[in-house]
């Protein structure tokens, strides 16, 4: 597949001087088209402002992000973004219908082919009869729905979120995580999604980019082997899952292991000498029928 995204030492301070704070720090990787890539990390360390940086939202301080091969600066027009709080990004005076055609508004389509356009992206999010009614009157889980049906109509090249589930319920945030795959399947988007959960980013990534504490920079990017069809029950208790979801939990706790010193690594050649005496010892006392063992104990 081709290279959708490509992110190459992404560097993002705010401010200057003194009072300075580097968000992100020489931060690189690509995504795939078709692909659904899951960033997780610690609370604070930069995702937002990485998301930021790639939806042309504020220019980063240094390197480069690029889509489809083209440099982003400014918001690119195949570009969607789904947020957490779809309470403030529906309007409420907008139906359904209208709120999700909005953003097609600045393209070249007839009224006719953008109400086409709706309602197949609320078929595809299973919204088929709303589409006259208004956010308000539907529940939280529908509201998002709605806002992910306003970002597959564009059919953008990249579509971004920004812990998208975070705010529905448990139950709803499981039917939403499916629904995501299955539209993303369908329709072969490339899907960049940022979650604090590590178990969402493994349950619907392709892959998962670990992220460091502050400044965010990438310290594991984890290919998922799941199969592409994932059930809540059995793909979360599935050994890959479990195994996957510990080495997640595992690099954000401590990070990557680090290479250890000259002085770690001559106190483990003096501790393996010692054990391998031990050992011989051990040995000898086994042939000669003694109790070393316990003699030492
Ligand atoms: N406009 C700003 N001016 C100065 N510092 C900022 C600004 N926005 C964010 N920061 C700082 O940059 C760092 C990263 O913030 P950011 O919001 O990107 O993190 P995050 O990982 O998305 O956080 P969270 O997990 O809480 O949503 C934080 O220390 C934050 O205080």
């Amino acid at each position: 597949m081709p290279t959708m995204l490509e992110v190459t030492g992404l560097n993002h301070r705010y401010g200057k001087g003194d009072g300075a704070h580097v968000a992100v720090r020489e931060l690189s990787f690509s995504v795939d088209a078709g692909e659904l890539a899951c960033i997780v990390g610690p609370s604070g360390c930069g995702k937002s402002t990485l998301l930021r940086c790639i939806a042309g939202l504020i220019p980063p301080t240094g390197g480069s992000v690029r889509l489809h091969g083209d440099e982003v600066s400014g918001v690119p027009d195949d570009l969607a973004v789904v947020f957490q709080d779809y309470s403030r990004s529906l309007f409420p005076w907008l139906t359904v219908a209208r709120n999700v055609e909005f953003p097609l508004r600045w393209r070249k389509l007839s009224k006719q082919e953008r109400a086409e356009r709706a309602q197949e992206a609320l078929d595809a999010v299973g919204l088929s009869g709303v589409g006259k009614k208004f956010p308000w009157q539907l529940s939280g889980g529908m509201q998002q729905r709605v806002s992910i049906a306003r970002a597959l109509a564009s059919k953008p090249a990249l579509l971004i979120m920004d812990e998208p589930f975070a705010s529905v319920d448990a139950q709803t945030r499981f039917e939403l995580e499916d629904l995501l795959r299955r539209v993303q399947r369908e329709q072969q988007s490339t899907i960049l999604l940022v979650t604090h959960d590590i178990d969402e980013s493994v349950y619907l990534g392709d892959r998962v980019l670990v992220l460091s504490k502050s400044p965010a920079t990438i310290v594991a990017d984890l290919a998922v082997d799941l199969p592409a069809e994932r059930d809540q029950i059995a793909t979360r208790e599935s050994a890959k899952f479990v195994t996957l979801r510990g080495e997640v939990a595992r690099l954000l706790q401590t990070g990557p292991a680090a290479p250890a010193t000259t002085e770690e690594a001559s106190d483990e050649v003096t501790a393996a000498a010692d054990a391998a005496e031990w050992a011989a010892t051990e040995e000898e006392a086994a042939e000669t029928g003694g109790a070393t063992k316990e003699a030492r104990h």
